[in-house]
C-alpha cells in the first residue's frame, strides 16, 4: 500500500484554481518529486498533504487512511521560507517543536544533539537563529523537520543557499531517511537534483498535472536529439552533413542538434573518417530539457 495517496485532490481560492485535480502516490521508504513552474500550485498541495488547508474535492490518504491531528507527530516539513525565529535559541525551538509533535524533552534534546554533531555544529545549541548565515539557517530548518523522526517528510527547496559540501551533506541524509522507511515528497526548481534523488515525479504547470510517472519512463517518450562527440581532430563539414541542425565547438569535440535519430550514425561515420574518435554518445534529455519542454509547451 502508498504511504501516501491523492486522489483527484483540488482547491480553489474564490475562483481560482490552485490545484486542479491532482492524483499522486508516494512508497514507503521512497522520494518523490513534486516540480512545477512558479505558481504551478506545489506550496498549495503540500500545505494540503500537512493538513494545513484542506481540498475542495478529492482524497489524501496516509496510509490508507483520512487524516488525523495525531498526524501531524509524524510529519516533518522544511518549508521554502525559513520558518524559525530569529531571536529565539537553536536549541529552544527545536526542542518546543518537537514537543509539539510529541516527543519527551529528553528525547527531543538527544535528537538534536545527535543531528547538530551530524552537521559538525554543535556550538550552535545556544545560538540564536539571527546568528547564523544563511545556509546554516537553512541546516537548522532542515533538523527542525526531522528532528521528531517524521515518517512522512515535506522538502521544499531544501538545499537552497547550501554550499556543495552540505548539499552533499544533506543529499545523503535524505536518501539515509528514505532507506529507514520515511516516504519523502520533494519539492525544487534543481532538476539535477531530482534526477539524483528521486525516481518518480509530478510536474505541475498553472494546477493541472503535465507530466507524471518514472523518470527513466518518461525520458524514453522523447527523442536523442543531441550528440556529444569527443575528439582531439578538427572535424570539418559536421555541419553540412543531413538532420544536423547545430554544431557547437566544445574543449575536446563537438555538441551536435540533430533532427532524426540516423544523423547520428552519418556524424559518426564522417568523424571517424577525419580523426580518431575518443567517445560518441547519442544523449538522452535531461530532465531540466524535459520540464522546459513541457511547462514552455503548455504556455502556448
Ligand atoms: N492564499 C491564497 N489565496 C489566493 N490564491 C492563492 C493563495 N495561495 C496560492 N494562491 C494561488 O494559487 C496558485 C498556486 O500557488 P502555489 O503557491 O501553490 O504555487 P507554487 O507551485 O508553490 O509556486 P512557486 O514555485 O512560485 O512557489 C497561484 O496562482 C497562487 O497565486
Amino acid at each position: 500500500m502508498e504511504a501516501l495517496k491523492l486522489e483527484q485532490v483540488v482547491k480553489q481560492y474564490g475562483d481560482k484554481t490552485a490545484v486542479n485535480g491532482i492524483s499522486l502516490a508516494v512508497g514507503k521508504g521512497e522520494i518523490y518529486g513534486l516540480l512545477g513552474g512558479n505558481g504551478a500550485g506545489k506550496t498549495t498541495t503540500m500545505r494540503m498533504v500537512l493538513g494545513l488547508i484542506y481540498p475542495d474535492q478529492g482524497k489524501i490518504l496516509y496510509n490508507g487512511k483520512n487524516f488525523s491531528t495525531e498526524l501531524q507527530h509524524i510529519m516533518g516539513y522544511l518549508p521554502e521560507e525559513r520558518g524559525l525565529y530569529p531571536k529565539v535559541k537553536v536549541s529552544d525551538q527545536i526542542i518546543y517543536l518537537a514537543r509539539l509533535r510529541g516527543m519527551s524533552a529528553s528525547d527531543a534534546d538527544e535528537s538534536l544533539r545527535y543531528w547538530l554533531d551530524r552537521f559538525e555544529v554543535p556550538e550552535y545549541y545556544n545560538k540564536k537563529i539571527e546568528e547564523l548565515s544563511k545556509g546554516n539557517q537553512q541546516k537548522m530548518g532542515f533538523i527542525a523537520a526531522v528532528v521528531h523522526k517524521p515518517q512522512f517528510l515535506i522538502l521544499d527547496e531544501a538545499f537552497s543557499g547550501l554550499d556543495p559540501v552540505n548539499v552533499e551533506l544533506l543529499k545523503d541524509t535524505v536518501r539515509e531517511m528514505r532507506d529507514q522507511g520515511t516516504s519523502i515528497l520533494f519539492s525544487t526548481h534543481r532538476m539535477e537534483h531530482v534526477e539524483e534523488l528521486c525516481r518518480n515525479i509530478t510536474i505541475l504547470d498553472r494546477s493541472n498535472t503535465v507530466i507524471q510517472g518514472e523518470i527513466r519512463e518518461i525520458k524514453k517518450g522523447y527523442p536523442r536529439e543531441e550528440v556529444l562527440l569527443r575528439t582531439a581532430a578538427e572535424i570539418s563539414g559536421l555541419e553540412s552533413l543531413a538532420g544536423v541542425t547545430g554544431v557547437q565547438r566544445q574543449e575536446r569535440g563537438y555538441l551536435l542538434k540533430i533532427s532524426e535519430p540516423g544523423a547520428a550514425q552519418r556524424i559518426l561515420h564522417h568523424a571517424i573518417g577525419q580523426g580518431e574518435v575518443e567517445h560518441f554518445e547519442l544523449k538522452e534529455p535531461t530532465l531540466n530539457q524535459i520540464f522546459i519542454r513541457a511547462v514552455g509547451d503548455s504556455n502556448e
